[in-house]
């Protein structure tokens, strides 16, 4: 029988799938719903110190291969999510992430000591690569600012935790990102990637962009994205072997699914898919990865993990 769980960074899995944070995330009934669904864990939206009511609208609009978003970090501020953590059910055994994305570095370490005073089981995803805060730059594409904030958060947060990364485009960058990231033995795990920033879609009838903020500009997702995706998952998890990379980007069927696994990742988010067809998604596209498997004669997904061949 075909068996897709995972045990990594001392959690259990029954389903490598979950969502990718910012997707049906925001509120705790959301959450509560991810929980309850095939999703084999669960991540929170992205939090600030303070709540935040996020961008204008329209802010998010599908695409015929994906998605693109200028969401502005939209959330209920960190204290909310903390009361989530601490009130969440670990026993039926779905790990809880926190996504992290202080608006300054001191916001992300205020927020990091409050979890690490909790001491709860969740792990934090510290967000490096939100694109659409008008005037905020990515940290992820700044890597003296990365290695600051890793250096201040490792001295205040001592347990396991994880970066979200934006996506990156050359070699050279793979090389000294990894490096960065290499002298942190408590990072455990890089999630690769997020939305590739500050695209511009146009509507040609009304001659308007389609999103308001930023005069159009935002985070491209989905297919489109599938590739570089692939890619950035593929060359960090080789450039960090003894780490986890969490493959995100542009996974809508089983077959991307097992793309991103047989790159390097040790588990995979679903964002645009998620978002366009509801939490049935995990189900669905976990059937089409055991059936994949199945008819590749694969029974785990060590089996094939990171097994990505070149021609
Ligand atoms: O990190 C993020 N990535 C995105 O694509 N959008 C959200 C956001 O805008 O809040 N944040």
């Amino acid at each position: 029988e075909i068996d897709l769980s995972v045990s990594w960074l001392g959690l259990s899995m029954a389903s490598p799938l979950f969502n990718a944070s910012g997707v049906m995330c925001r509120h705790a009934d959301e959450l509560d719903r991810l929980a309850a669904s095939c999703a084999g864990a669960v991540i929170t939206k992205s939090c600030t110190l303070e709540p935040r009511a996020g961008n204008p609208e329209p802010r998010y609009a599908a695409l015929p291969f994906g998605s693109i978003n200028s969401m502005g970090l939209p959330n209920e501020g960190f204290r909310y999510y903390l009361d989530y953590a601490r009130r969440y059910d670990y026993g039926r055994g779905k790990p809880l992430f926190v996504s992290v994305s202080g608006m300054s570095a001191d916001e992300t370490l205020t927020i990091l000591g409050e979890l690490a005073r909790l001491d709860l089981p969740c792990l934090p995803e510290v967000n490096l690569s939100c694109p659409n805060v008008p005037g905020k730059p990515q940290t992820g594409y700044d890597f003296a600012a990365s290695a600051a904030l890793l250096d201040a958060i490792v001295r205040i947060y001592p347990k396991t935790f994880g970066v979200k990364l934006p996506p990156y485009f050359d070699p050279v960058h793979f090389d000294m990102m990894a490096d960065v990231l290499r002298a942190y033995p408590t990072l455990g795990f890089v999630t690769c990637i997020n939305s590739i920033g500050n695209a511009l879609v146009v509507d040609v009838e009304r001659e308007l962009a389609l999103i308001r903020p930023k005069d159009g500009l935002g985070g491209l997702g989905g297919s489109y994205v599938l590739p570089t995706a692939l890619a950035n998952v593929r060359e960090f998890a080789r450039r960090l072997p003894d780490r986890h990379v969490v493959g995100c980007g542009g996974v809508t069927s089983g077959a991307e699914a097992f793309m991103h696994i047989l790159c390097g990742a040790t588990v995979v988010q679903i964002g645009t898919c998620l978002y366009e067809e509801g939490p049935g998604a995990f189900e669905r596209i976990a059937a089409e990865l055991s059936a994949l498997m199945r008819s590749k004669g694969y029974r785990t997904l060590d089996a094939f993990r990171g097994r990505l061949g070149t021609p």
